[in-house]
C-alpha cells in the first residue's frame, strides 16, 4: 500500500501578497498546480485570527440553538440559499445561511429574523469573518487567472460573483456504526472555502481516488479551498470539481462554516483555455439556471456528471 498523500498548503498570510510581486508570481503558480492537481488545497490565512475564529464558531452554536420555528425563516430566492436539514437524505445534518453576506444589511437582516431580541457580537463578527473569507477567495481566483496568463478577466465573472455564508452542524447518530455525515459529491457552485474548527471530518477525494483527511490543528487557521463545478467549466476541465465529504467526527456534534461562492451571470470559457489539447467542453453557462434545473430534475441529479450533462458540448 502506498503512502497516504497530504494536500497542498499554500500560505496566504504573507504581507506583500501584492498583484506583480515576487510572492504573488509564486502563489499563483501553487494556486494553479494544487487546483490542476487535486482540486482543492489548504490555505493558511493568519488574516482571521484564532480569535475571530473561536467568537464565529460561538456564534454558530448558538444559531443552532434557536427555536425551530425561527430558523425556517432563513429562506432563499434560489434553490439551496436558505436552511437545510435535517432531512431524511441528511438525517444529521442541518444548516443556515447569509446570501450576499458581504453586504452589512444581510448580516443584520439575517439577525433580526434569528433573534428578533436582539444578540450581541454576531453582526461584528460575522461581518468580518464573511470579508476576510471573500477576500480570500477573491485572491485565490485573481491568481489562478492570472496563473492562466488572462488575470485581465477576472473583473467579469468576479463582479458578478456572490458569497454565501453556511454554518452547518452535524449530529452524532444514536448507532456508532454510521460514520458518514455528508456523502461524496462536488458543490455545484463556482468555489467553495470549508473551515474547520475543533473537530475534523472533512474528506477529499485524489485522481487516483484516494480519500485524505483534512486535519485540523487548533493553533493554526487552516483553511479548505475547493474548486466547484462552476470552475471545473470555466477552466474548460483543467480544474476538475473537488469530490467531497464529511465523515467520521467521532462521538462529538461536529460544526463547519462555508463560504459558498455564486456566480450570477452567464460566462463562456476564455479563448484562450481552448486549444488542440484542450478542445472545448462547455457551451456558455450560466450558473443559476444550472442549480434551478439540478435542484428540480431527479433525473440530472443521478446523472455521472450533472454539469456536463447541463452545460457539455455535444459530441
Ligand atoms: O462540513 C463540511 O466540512 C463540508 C460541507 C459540504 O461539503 C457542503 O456543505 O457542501
Ligand atoms: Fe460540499
Amino acid at each position: 500500500m502506498g503512502s497516504v498523500p497530504k494536500l497542498p498548503t499554500i500560505n496566504f498570510s504573507i504581507e506583500d501578497l501584492k498583484p506583480g510581486s515576487a510572492s504573488w508570481l509564486s502563489t499563483a503558480k501553487q494556486v494553479r498546480f494544487a487546483l490542476e492537481e487535486y482540486g482543492c488545497f489548504v490555505a493558511l490565512y493568519e488574516q482571521i485570527s484564532e480569535e475571530l475564529l473561536n467568537n464565529m464558531f460561538g456564534q454558530a452554536k448558538d444559531l443552532f440553538e434557536i427555536p425551530k420555528e425561527n430558523k425556517v425563516k432563513n429562506v432563499g430566492e434560489e434553490p439551496y440559499r436558505g436552511h437545510m436539514g435535517p432531512n431524511p437524505g441528511l438525517p444529521l445534518y442541518e444548516s443556515l445561511c447569509i446570501d450576499n453576506v458581504t453586504s452589512p444589511q444581510e448580516t443584520q437582516k439575517f439577525k433580526n429574523l434569528m433573534w428578533p431580541e436582539g444578540k450581541s457580537n454576531f453582526c461584528e463578527t460575522t461581518d468580518s469573518f464573511g470579508q476576510l473569507l471573500a477576500d480570500l477567495e477573491r485572491t485565490v481566483e485573481q491568481l489562478l487567472f492570472e496563473s492562466y496568463g488572462i488575470g485581465k478577466q477576472y473583473e467579469s465573472v468576479g463582479s458578478s460573483n456572490g458569497h454565501l455564508l453556511r454554518f452547518i452542524k452535524y449530529t452524532v447518530p444514536e448507532d456508532n456504526d454510521t460514520t458518514l455525515r455528508f456523502p461524496s459529491h462536488t458543490d455545484i457552485n463556482f468555489t467553495t472555502i470549508v473551515v474547520q474548527h475543533d473537530i475534523a471530518g472533512l474528506e477529499v477525494k485524489t485522481k487516483e481516488g484516494d480519500w485524505i483527511n483534512v486535519e485540523c490543528k487548533p493553533s493554526q487557521v487552516q483553511l479548505v479551498f475547493m474548486a466547484g463545478d462552476g470552475l471545473q467549466v470555466w477552466s474548460n476541465d483543467r480544474v476538475k470539481a473537488c469530490h467531497h465529504r464529511v465523515k467520521h467526527c467521532g462521538n462529538k456534534t461536529r460544526y463547519s462554516i462555508g463560504l459558498f461562492t455564486f456566480n450570477n451571470g452567464v460566462f463562456q470559457v476564455p479563448d484562450e483555455l481552448v486549444d488542440e489539447s484542450h478542445p472545448l467542453l462547455y457551451n456558455a453557462f450560466d450558473s443559476r439556471a444550472f442549480i434551478r434545473k439540478y435542484a428540480t430534475t431527479p433525473e440530472l441529479k443521478k446523472e455521472a456528471s450533472p454539469i456536463k450533462a447541463f452545460a457539455g458540448v455535444k459530441a
